[in-house]
């Protein structure tokens, strides 16, 4: 649904984004990893049309992203911002919620609907003033307010970032719903314990080049080439592969694998 085909970017004379290809698939979990700089966010908004290619295509249902009109491209895509107050503009829930609503849809029974289903699901306070709330209850606000959108496709800029342990699993568990549900989801994250526990396949970014593109524990065996883009393994695997064991990325895996040795 998504494809980048040999797409650059660059902003003034700096290349950013160097003829990366690749193709998610509706129902696809994927996260994007690379160090800092390496040019995920660019990626992510190159998804959402807010930048458009300097080389290449960036096709959205097959459609160029240069010919698609914003509105278009908000009901395909929704776009969680790495810090929600970017996001957030209304001093209610509720107003929050209906702002994302009425600008894809017309029917203002059906938005009112929608927002109740939202505000329900999510266990809001419709009044409440989402300036008032935590960091990871603003995330939580930015994600029902797209959510309420239904967009087959859900773009996550570092989606935990600043928030705690339960806030994290909060998010991530509505977002794992949301993909086993049919939404398709690219996450940017540093955090490979994240990518390790929910996303299916990875996309490896080093300065601007795609290094890897393959099934999650395929990427996440690999050191070399998480090393190559200045990334380290999830501290189990890391600390599997010292043990010699391979394949290892779960609390369970390793259970088996010591087991295995023991037997
Ligand atoms: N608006 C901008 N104008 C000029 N250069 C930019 C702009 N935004 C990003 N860059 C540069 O483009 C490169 C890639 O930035 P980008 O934010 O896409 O990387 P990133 O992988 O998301 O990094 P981080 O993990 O630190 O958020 C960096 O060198 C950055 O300084």
């Amino acid at each position: 649904m998504i494809e980048f085909d040999h797409v650059s970017f660059e902003y003034a004379e700096a290349t950013t984004i160097n003829d990366v290809s690749f193709r998610l698939v509706a129902g696809d979990f994927v996260a994007l990893i690379g160090a800092n700089g390496a040019g995920k966010s660019t990626i992510s908004k190159l998804c959402n049309g807010l930048l458009k290619p300097s080389r290449g295509h960036v096709l959205l249902d097959g459609d160029d992203t240069r010919g698609l009109r914003t509105s278009a491209l908000a009901r395909k895509v929704g776009f969680l911002f790495q810090n929600p107050d970017r996001q957030i503009c209304q001093n209610s829930i509720r107003a929050e919620i209906m702002f994302g609503l009425e600008n894809v849809l017309a029917d203002a029974a059906e938005c009112q609907c929608r927002c109740d289903d939202v505000l329900a699901a999510f266990g809001f306070d419709g009044a409440a003033d989402p300036f008032s709330m935590s960091r990871g209850e603003r995330q939580r606000i930015a994600l029902a307010s797209l959510i309420a959108c239904r967009p087959p496709m859900l773009i996550l800029d570092e989606p935990t970032t600043g928030l705690d342990y339960r806030e994290c699993m909060q998010i991530m568990e509505q977002i794992q719903a949301l993909n086993d549900a049919g939404t398709t989801v690219l996450m940017v994250s540093h955090d490979m314990e994240i990518v390790q526990d929910f996303a299916r396949r990875v996309l490896v970014l080093n300065q601007g080049r795609l290094l890897g593109d393959g099934p999650k524990d395929q990427i996440m065996a690999d050191p070399a080439l998480l090393a190559q883009a200045k990334l380290l393994p999830s501290q189990i695997t890391a600390l599997a592969l010292r043990m010699g064991f391979n394949n290892v990325h779960t609390v369970d895996d390793m259970v088996a694998a010591v087991s295995a040795t023991a037997s």
